[in-house]
């Protein structure tokens, strides 16, 4: 498995995570347990802030925090000056309870409830990604009721494809999200926008996918983009101030996977912006973008007990944990490959092949199939790397198996920041109807 940020293997052959042996952190705190290497988050976030200062523009870096959201995750947002991607009245709540800055909230979704807009409208956001025609026109109503200008970006789907598993490519023309370029109604709603009264039109947004290893599809998404943003200034006179390209830069899950730098990432890009906006006489634009996965990924490692051991001769050896596609549905959802080691025999020789399984009533629940390692009793500690993403945040209760707990991790300090799940949790909504009641 590779070592992310601030990991090591101790004297004691076990794996130790910003200070930590992961063996006391299953002890003090249970398992499966999720390992956030609090000082490798704040190293991804300041990376992308020290690309924008080379670049010379002007910028807002995004947390998409449906990666990995929590009160302690915003606190970390904040402090490193990021602002805030949400799509949902739940992530907007959460922030606004962690006293996030509202005014660095971006609220995004291609289908915003009207409680969710009067929500986030009355905690002044600072703007809204506006997704759709009927959006337009309900945010608009809103804004009028309240007397105020609301601040929008619209998204746009530049019809780029990124490279990348169909469920999590959204740039293409064929998506949920955005309006069309070249069906023409981006500039269509745009133009609707520019004559609405109670909007503020800030500029445009587009995500064209996540986990992208190269800049070709950013690139090609400003291109497009430029070339739209002209025929929009020869039509309307308008030139945007904010450029949203989105998120999408990848992480290595594993060594197929082959990240480029925050610097690797965005230059290139804000290179392509200058060449083309400058070559047309367009004022440079603010660039904002929204990391999700690469700002929390690989700092984040599950730990599992590992239970059953189940071989089927001449077939496969089945190794069981004590969690599965409850707090990690990624493999199951886009055939997600992940890395894993023995962590309480981090130095063990790897002498066997043999399959993952979660301990979910479900065929398909498998976390890794045939990896390498050293032969596993029952009681070893099992820890999956790069799950700092769309982990948690993707965590259900299926078979009412309760959420694991969330620990931050930093200079040999380990804190919770997410309990686990209780029992009590688990029923903690339902209720008995009277008739049922009665009969007791
Ligand atoms: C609009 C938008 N912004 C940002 C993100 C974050 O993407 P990632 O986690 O790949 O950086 C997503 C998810 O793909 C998204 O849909
Ligand atoms: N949840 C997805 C990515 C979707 C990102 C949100 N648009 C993943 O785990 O990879």
């Amino acid at each position: 498995m590779y070592l992310h940020g601030n990991s090591r293997i101790n004297e004691k052959g076990h794996l130790e995570i910003g200070g930590c042996d992961t063996a006391d952190l299953a002890n003090k705190f249970g398992t499966p347990l999720f390992v956030y290497d609090e000082n490798l988050i704040r190293e991804k976030s300041r990376a992308y802030k020290k690309a924008f200062e080379k670049s010379g523009f002007s910028y807002q870096v995004a947390y998409a925090s449906k990666a990995f959201m929590s009160l302690a995750m915003c606190r970390l947002a904040a402090e490193e000056g990021l602002s805030l991607d949400v799509v949902s009245g739940g992530e907007l709540y959460t922030a606004l309870k962690a006293d996030f800055p509202a005014e660095r909230i971006h609220f995004h979704g291609n289908n915003k409830t009207i409680e969710e807009m009067e929500m986030a409208l009355d905690a002044g956001i600072g703007c809204f990604v506006v997704d759709n025609f009927h959006e337009l026109e309900v945010l608009h109503a809103l804004g009028q009721e309240r007397g105020m200008k609301v601040n929008i970006l619209l998204r746009l789907t530049p019809g780029v494809s990124a490279h990348t598993h169909e469920y999590i490519s959204t740039g293409q023309e064929d998506s949920k999200f955005g309006f069309s370029i070249h069906n023409g109604q981006a500039l269509e709603a745009i133009k609707q926008a520019l004559k609405m009264e109670f909007y503020n039109v800030l500029g445009i947004h587009s995500h064209i996918g996540s986990q992208i290893f190269e800049t070709v599809g950013f690139v090609e998404a400003v291109r497009k983009l430029s070339d739209f943003l002209l025929h929009l200034r020869d039509e309307t006179g308008y030139e945007i101030k904010v450029l949203n390209l989105g998120g999408g830069f990848g992480i290595r899950y594993t060594e197929e996977d082959t990240p480029l730098t925050a610097d690797q990432y965005i230059l290139p890009v804000t290179d392509e912006v200058k060449k083309q906006f400058e070559t047309a006489g367009y004022a440079l634009p603010e660039i904002w973008i929204e990391p999700g996965r690469s700002i929390v990924g690989d700092a984040g490692t599950t730990l599992y007990k590992i239970g059953s051991v189940k071989t089927i001769p001449g077939i496969r050896k089945y190794v069981a944990v004590d969690g599965g596609m409850t707090d990690n549905i990624r493999p199951a959802l886009y055939q997600s490959r992940y890395e894993a080691m023995l962590a309480n025999r981090a130095k063990d020789e790897a002498e066997e092949v043999v399959s993952i399984a979660g301990k979910c009533c479900e065929s398909g629940d498998m976390l890794i199939w045939d990896i390498k390692l050293p032969t596993v009793s029952p009681g070893d500690l099992l820890a999956v790397s790069c799950t700092g993403a769309y982990g948690y945040a993707m965590a259900n209760n299926y078979n009412r198996i309760a959420r694991p707990a969330v620990v931050f991790v930093k200079d040999g300090q380990a804190e919770v920041v997410i309990a686990r799940e209780t029992m009590d949790d688990l029923v903690k909504l339902d209720r008995i109807p009277t008739n049922m009641l009665a009969s007791n």
